[in-house]
């Protein structure tokens, strides 16, 4: 505990702070009585039980309709549980953002829209709402910029000592490796992060957050002009049990979402669950993909286009 001594071998804790100078505990602001709940608390940050368990937790999340920018209810309840992927559509301005918004921030009928959101079919524990180390929502923005001085792996692996997990070498090789399988340039473990093209960060981010993230809800905000494998990158996701949100008009990644919700003057208009027919045009559609992909990387290595 800062500013404490370290209690003489084979003393118990509560040896040690009852046999502290109450001068000492003064200056420092201590209560002697405090002392062993703070260690308790100090020591259940280090509980395996308490680290990453917020996934496990999350059987569900639900958003409880509000109303549209005209105070047209909403109605409903859109209920999503882990694994599963739900893209966001509608034209600029149709309240795409708030939604996201509203999720993030845990509304309770306070927001623009009204809406409330329920964890596990239940208003949430109001201490979660601002809980700056237990955040339901981890955030995937289309500008990111790294401002700090360390290499990729300098970078993980201080993402992974402060989640606590066990193995940091590991997990800091496995999210580098899922990372440049996302990239479409790879780079290596000693790049500086700031030397990391657009599309490089964003895969790294998206393979940090599903090997190391607690939050057990992604929201995406348009990941198509990123150079990364984008089908690859949401099945990482997938994978590891992360609930999807997605704000995307990318065709691909659209009808890969299990349903979509289409927004409309700050409302839900509609939601459409993707049917086997308009699966069946994601195969398509991913065909006429890679032949642009081919194409782009002829375009890059300098070569000539023929059809
Ligand atoms: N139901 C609502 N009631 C009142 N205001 C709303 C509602 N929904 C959205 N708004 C407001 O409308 C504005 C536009 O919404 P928003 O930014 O969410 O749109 P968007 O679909 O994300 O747009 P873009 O695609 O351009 O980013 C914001 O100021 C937002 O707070």
């Amino acid at each position: 505990m800062v500013g404490l001594p370290l209690p003489p071998t084979g003393f118990s804790a509560a040896d040690h702070f009852a046999a502290l100078p109450q001068a000492l505990l003064e200056d420092l602001g201590l209560e002697r009585e405090a002392l062993e709940e703070r260690l308790r608390g100090f020591l259940d940050l280090f509980d395996p039980e308490t680290i990453g368990a917020f996934d496990s937790r999350i059987e569900s999340i639900s958003v409880v309709g509000g109303h549209d920018k005209c105070g047209k209810p909403e109605g409903g309840t859109l209920t999503v549980r882990p694994g599963e992927i739900v893209c966001i559509v509608g034209a600029t301005g149709s309240g795409k953002s708030r939604f996201l918004a509203d999720i993030e921030w845990l509304a309770q009928g306070d927001s623009p829209t009204g809406r409330s959101v329920l964890i596990n079919g239940a208003p949430p524990d109001p201490g979660l709402r601002f809980a700056i180390d237990r955040k339901l929502v981890a955030q995937l923005s289309q500008n990111m910029n790294f401002v700090i001085d360390l290499t990729v792996r300098e970078f993980i692996t201080m993402h992974a000592e402060s989640r606590m997990v066990q193995d940091v070498a590991a997990v800091t090789e496995t999210v580098i490796v899922l990372a440049n399988t996302l990239a479409g340039e790879p780079f290596l473990p000693e790049t500086p992060v700031t030397a990391l093209s657009g599309g490089q960060s964003r895969a790294l981010m998206i393979a940090d957050t599903s090997c190391l993230s607690a939050s057990p809800i992604v929201l995406i905000d348009e990941i198509e002009n990123a150079g990364i494998d984008r089908k690859r990158a949401v099945q990482t996701l997938v994978d590891r049990r992360k609930i999807v949100l997605m704000a995307t008009h990318d065709p691909i990644l659209a009808l890969l979402g299990d349903r979509r919700i289409v927004f409309k003057n700050g409302g839900i208009e509609r939601i459409i669950e993707t049917s086997p027919g308009e699966r069946a045009c994601l195969e398509q559609f991913e065909k006429l993909d890679a032949q642009l992909n081919e194409v782009r990387r002829a375009l890059r290595n300098g070569e000539t286009i023929t059809v």
